[in-house]
C-alpha cells in the first residue's frame, strides 16, 4: 500500500524539492520539501486508489466508523468521497467557527456518542488533525482515530498523538515516498539523506545548505 500511494503521488509531480527556497509549512516550520496532497483530487487514476486505501484503513482500523468528518480545507473533499463509497454520512469541521450564519465550525450533523473518523490528506506536525479531534469530541463524539493519506512521521506529530490519545494511521509515509523517488530517478540519493535528516530534526536548518 505504502510503496503503491508513494508511487501514485510521484506519478503525478505532487512532491516538491526546493532546498533553495523552502516551503512554510501550516506549523510555521521552513521545509525543502512539500507534498501536495490536493493534486489527488485532479487526478482520478491516483484518487481512486487513495480513497479505496482510505476506505480499506477505516474498515481495518475503525470498524465501528459511522461518520467519517474532514479536515478543513484539504480533508473535506476525501471526506465526502470515502463518506460516500461507504455510504455513511459525512461531515466536515472548520479551523474556526463562522462568525456568522448558524455560527458552526462543524458541518453536516453529529449526533453525541456517534463514532467518528477523522480524514486528513496531511500530517506533519499533527496540529491540523488534533484540532479536528479536539472540536469533535468537545461536541460530544466518540473519535476512533484519524485516517490520513500522508504523515511525515516527525517526532512531534507522533508524540501529539500519543499526548491526544489518538490513532492516526496514514497510507503513505516520508520513508516509503523517499525511497521510492530515489530509486525511481525522482529525487538524488543525497536528498533523501537530507530530506530524512530535515524530517528527524527540521529545527536545525543545516540542510538548507546541503552539509547536513
Ligand atoms: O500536521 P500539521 O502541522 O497540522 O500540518 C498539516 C496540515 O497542513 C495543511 O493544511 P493547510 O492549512 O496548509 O491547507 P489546507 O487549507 O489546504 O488544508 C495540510 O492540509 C494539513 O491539514
Ligand atoms: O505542513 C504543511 O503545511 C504541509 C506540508 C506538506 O508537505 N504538504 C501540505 O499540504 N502541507
Amino acid at each position: 500500500m505504502k510503496t503503491d500511494i508513494a508511487k501514485g503521488l510521484l506519478s503525478i509531480e505532487a512532491v516538491f524539492l526546493r532546498p533553495e527556497e523552502p516551503f512554510t509549512w501550516a506549523s510555521g516550520i521552513k521545509s525543502p520539501i512539500y507534498c501536495d496532497n490536493r493534486l489527488t483530487l485532479t487526478a482520478p487514476e491516483v484518487r481512486i486508489k487513495v480513497e479505496e486505501g482510505l476506505v480499506a484503513t477505516i474498515k481495518e482500523h475503525f470498524s465501528e466508523c459511522e461518520v467519517v468528518m474532514g479536515t478543513s480545507t484539504a480533508g473535506i473533499a476525501h471526506a465526502a468521497i470515502v463518506g460516500h463509497l461507504m455510504n455513511i454520512p459525512m461531515g466536515y469541521v472548520r479551523g474556526s467557527a463562522k462568525d456568522h450564519g448558524r455560527t458552526n465550525q462543524i458541518e453536516g450533523k453529529l449526533l453525541p456518542g456517534q463514532k467518528v473518523v477523522v480524514v486528513e490528506d496531511l500530517v506533519s506536525t499533527g496540529g491540523s488533525a488534533i484540532d479536528t479531534v479536539e472540536v469533535l469530541r468537545a461536541a460530544g463524539a466518540d473519535v476512533l482515530g484519524i485516517a490520513s493519506i500522508f504523515t511525515y512521521g516527525m517526532k512531534k506529530g507522533l508524540d501529539r498523538f500519543a499526548e491526544h490519545n489518538v490513532k492516526n494511521v496514514s497510507l503513505c509515509d516520508l520513508d516509503a515516498l523517499v525511497e521510492v523517488a530515489a530509486d525511481t530517478g525522482y529525487i538524488k540519493a543525497s536528498d533523501k539523506e537530507r530530506i530524512l535528516k530535515f524530517r528527524d530534526n527540521p529545527s536545525d536548518e543545516g540542510w538548507m545548505k546541503g552539509d547536513k
